[in-house]
């Protein structure tokens, strides 16, 4: 088990104009569970190549246990990688198969076998030992994989999408049972994905990355109540955080003739700030549709879930502007069944004041 510490940690391809990954400070603890989530493209991939040491470090250090991974080759790193295909061996058995990497480090059959049995009495797989690859489940294929990680017994696990090729049942299945497994094994994990709500699931930690950039460093129940910047505020949450541009009169907003409910906290921020407009984000879950007063729109769209339902309902303000250029359109829930069907004119009220503002200039939190 061992610490990990990326420290202004760059990365850059031949040839690419721009850092895959600029400039990475990260100070994860021994025993954490880390997931690195960002959009296609955000550099997660190589964040966790580099610390396995299948891609360069630029510039900066990243250390393993205080020790500087800088000329340190992959495989005296002591870390085991689960990718996305799992890359199993055909004509091997999953015995073989979890037990290989022990082979060929000449660990004699008795304890290889023992460490084999017991990696897959954890991962559920002993009555698979005997068969082959070709024969086993999608699901199975990957506590495979797993195994083969586990029986190493390295000081750090590296996953990059170990889950994406499983369907969205199993998905949630293993990734309890992953988080489970690290935890119980304790091994410092470094996980990939660009699924946010995996990431919140899973993460002691999250670290969230954009254009090879670290945005926040957190737990998820931080990065959903506190996030930074708008990115943030827009990437983590599903349905994700209503996010829109209004103009500051008198320290107030108003989005189609109702004014935004805001804490004290946020009144005083907005006065300091000095803007003439500000980027609004209200979770879905703090509007609901209401009784007399509130923010007029018009149902385009109901996604109902059985135990709750969204409201996609379409706002008319000219003054109000979405960030990308989309019509402004303002999600909210319903507890069960919504109570406005697509067409209806509704008026959506705040039920919360926990009200997110950040500057349209940088996209940064007021108030740091
Ligand atoms: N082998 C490579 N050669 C050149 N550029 C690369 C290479 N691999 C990745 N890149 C570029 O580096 C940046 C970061 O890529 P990376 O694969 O780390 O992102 P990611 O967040 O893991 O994306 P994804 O979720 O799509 O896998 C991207 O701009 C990508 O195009």
């Amino acid at each position: 088990m061992a610490s990990i510490t990326y420290d202004g940690a760059c990365c850059v391809y031949p040839g690419a104009d721009k850092l895959a990954v600029d400039r990475l400070n990260l100070d994860i603890s021994d025993g954490e569970f880390v997931v690195l989530v960002g959009p296609s493209g955000s550099g997660k991939s190589t964040a966790l190549r580099m610390l396995a040491g299948l891609e360069e470090i630029d510039s900066g250090q990243i250390r393993i246990g205080g020790q500087n991974m800088v000329g340190v080759a992959p495989k005296d790193r002591d870390i085991a990688m689960v990718f996305q295909n799992y890359a199993l061996y055909p004509n091997k058995t999953v015995g073989e198969n979890m037990g290989f990497a022990l082979k060929m480090r000449g660990i004699s059959t008795e304890e290889r076998k023992a460490k084999v049995a017991e990696a897959a009495r954890l991962l559920d797989l002993t009555d698979f030992l005997d068969r082959k690859p070709a024969k086993l489940s999608g699901g199975q294929r990957q506590r495979v994989a797993m195994g083969r990680a586990i029986v190493r017994e390295p000081q750090v696990f590296c996953m990059d999408e170990p889950l994406s090729n499983l369907d969205a049942k199993l998905r949630v299945q293993t990734r309890t049972q992953i988080a489970a497994l690290q935890r119980r094994l304790g091994t410092t994990t470094v996980y990939v994905t660009h699924d946010q709500v995996e990431a919140m699931t899973m993460g002691d930690r999250v670290a969230v990355l954009r254009n090879g950039v670290l945005q926040q460093f957190s737990t998820p129940a931080d990065l959903y109540d506190s996030p930074v910047n708008a990115f943030v505020a827009g990437f983590i949450g599903s349905p994700a955080m209503n996010l829109f541009v209004a103009p500051v009169k008198d320290s107030s907003i108003e989005i189609a003739g109702s004014s935004v409910d805001l804490d004290d906290e946020s009144q005083a921020l907005l006065r300091g700030s000095g803007l003439d407009k500000v980027i609004v984000g209200i979770r879905p879950e703090h509007l609901e549709i209401g009784a007399d007063q509130g923010i007029d729109a018009d149902v385009a769209l109901l996604e109902e879930l059985g135990s709750e339902s969204y409201i996609y309902a379409r706002v008319d303000d000219p003054s109000i502007e979405t960030l990308d250029g989309d019509p402004v359109t303002l999600v909210a829930r319903s507890a069960h069944r919504s109570p406005a069907k697509a067409g209806d004119s509704v008026r959506l009220h705040q039920i919360d004041r926990a009200v997110h503002l950040f500057d349209p200039a940088s996209g940064d939190r007021l108030g740091g």
